[in-house]
């Protein structure tokens, strides 16, 4: 950043946390990008005015579309700073649809929690995917943005922003021309994501003209190849690659992006790997812009009735932050693929019928031989590794000593809440890491710091 945009950006975040609305709408028509854009302390403008409960500014900046979910480097989210100032009703535009909330489901926590990977940034319109006249004409349309997959891996741009400090990771957008040839080969996969959100979806929804407008919109694709990546890198004439295999690298991508792709490398994870019909071992047509695979064999069972092995999987995950009955503590665990000092909450496949609340007691005394009574969901994550849900739960133990499972875990402790606040919050490392704030484990342990806190 030069000198001078360091100076307007200043001046951008000084008016916010004066709440002097005329300047900050007058530096936003200048410099738009300067919306989300963090100060030395790692600060934005919606922070700033959340701390000094600037209603005026916030109101202006959300008009604009800031970005609400991001983060300082204490992890605080803009209405995690106005929750601890005490400025509720900053919190209550911040939280959107609170009000109501608080009136057909009251006592319902409210913090708006929004996880990596669970971003809608389309809208998937499930009942086009049967439409073939339809989607045909979207797949050459000039506005339809295709994503490209190799193994798996999305084809990413990378660019440098904020001094150098933060590189961000962005799918690569291309269009038909770059993908056509690509689209003719046997072995492409097309997957039908969706079309771009309507700006102002409240407004639409049950007019049915408007339905009509809404399939106007642009369309997304995803294609899967598993072609030479060098081959493919050729369909795009920007500066551009395949995501590393390291999972990590798929934590770098924005929260829009991050959202497609959950979307996008689940069900072409599950091409790749259901290739063949599971019950009888013929090969496969896919359809329904990907989401379905139908036996070739006319004698197959899964012709007749609702089968699920023709539609994508989605495999439920428990995840809970286990807290000691004194109310103090947290149970955390680590497995041995964990770099060295970090911890994490116990979680677990959801077994076939079962319940969530029993998987979490099952899985929670079978890795630390802790005893669990009471299960709370809190929220949920799509980790498309390849298509686990993973499901967030607080949950009360009722009894503390520690046996470990060393065939799944390493070791197990109870953590006093200090030391978790030290580690999330002030990034103090030495006794403690945790999981990157990217992953449900970091925002369960994070929302139980938030709840003791009267934050
Ligand atoms: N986003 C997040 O914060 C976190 C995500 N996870 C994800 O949750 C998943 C499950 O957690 P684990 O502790 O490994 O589960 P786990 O405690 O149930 O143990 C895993 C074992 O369960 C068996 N298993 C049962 N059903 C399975 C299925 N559908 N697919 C694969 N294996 C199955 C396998 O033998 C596997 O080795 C992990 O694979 C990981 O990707 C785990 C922790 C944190
Ligand atoms: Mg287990
Ligand atoms: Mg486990
Ligand atoms: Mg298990
Ligand atoms: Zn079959």
């Amino acid at each position: 950043m030069s000198s001078v945009e360091e100076e307007t950006l200043q001046r951008f975040l000084d008016a916010a946390a004066r709440g002097d609305v005329n300047h900050v709408t007058t530096l936003l028509s200048q410099v738009p990008l300067i919306i989300n854009q963090r100060g030395t302390n790692g600060w934005n403008a919606l922070m700033m005015a959340a701390r000094n409960g600037q209603y005026d500014v916030v109101e202006e900046l959300l008009k604009h579309g800031c970005d609400k979910f991001s983060v300082n480097s204490s992890s605080q989210t803009a209405h995690d700073i106005a929750k601890f100032w005490g400025h509720r009703h900053i919190c209550n535009l911040l939280g959107g649809a609170n009000d109501v909330c608080q009136r057909v489901l009251p006592g319902v926590d409210q913090t708006p929690q929004e996880n990596y990977f669970s971003r809608e940034t389309l809208e998937r319109l499930s009942e086009k995917r049967t439409d073939k006249s339809w989607m045909e004409d979207k797949e050459r349309d000039p506005r339809t943005v295709y994503l490209l997959f190799n193994n798996l891996s999305p084809m990413v741009g990378v660019s440098q922003r904020d001094q150098g400090e933060r590189v961000e990771t962005k799918l690569c957008r291309l269009k038909y021309e770059d993908v056509k040839n690509l689209l003719n080969k046997p072995t492409t996969v097309l997957i039908f994501l969706g079309v771009e959100k309507r700006k102002n979806p409240l407004s639409s929804s049950t007019s049915s003209q408007k339905e009509g407008t809404s399939c106007e919109l642009p369309a997304w694709f995803a294609v899967g190849s598993d072609e030479d990546a060098g081959e493919l890198l050729k369909c795009c004439s920007d500066k551009c690659c395949f995501l590393k295999k390291d999972h990590r690298e798929l934590l770098k991508l924005s929260e829009d992006d991050a959202g497609v792709v959950a979307q996008a490398r689940s069900v072409l994870a599950w091409h790749s790997r259901y290739s063949w019909c599971p019950t009888c071992g013929s090969g496969t047509r896919v359809e329904e812009g990907g989401y379905k695979r139908s036996c070739l064999n006319s004698e197959c069972r899964s012709q007749q009735g609702v089968h699920n092995t023709c539609y994508p999987r989605v495999d439920p995950v428990v995840i809970m932050l286990v807290i000691h009955p004194g109310g103090n503590q947290c149970l955390l665990g680590r497995k041995k693929i964990f770099p060295a000092g970090m911890f994490s909450c116990l979680a677990g496949f959801v077994e076939a019928g079962e319940c969530v609340e029993e998987a979490v007691r099952r899985e929670v005394e079978e890795e630390s031989g802790v005893k669990v009574g009471p299960v709370h969901y809190v929220s949920s994550q799509p980790w498309p590794l390849p298509s686990s849900l993973m499901i967030g739960c607080l949950a009360v133990a009722m009894t503390t000593s520690i046996t470990v499972d060393e065939n799944e875990i390493e070791d197990a402790q109870w953590f006093p809440r200090q030391q978790v606040m030290d580690s999330l919050l002030r990034g103090d490392r030495s006794k403690l890491s945790l999981p990157p704030r990217q992953t449900i484990a970091h925002q369960l342990i994070k929302h139980w710091i938030n709840m003791t806190s009267n934050l």
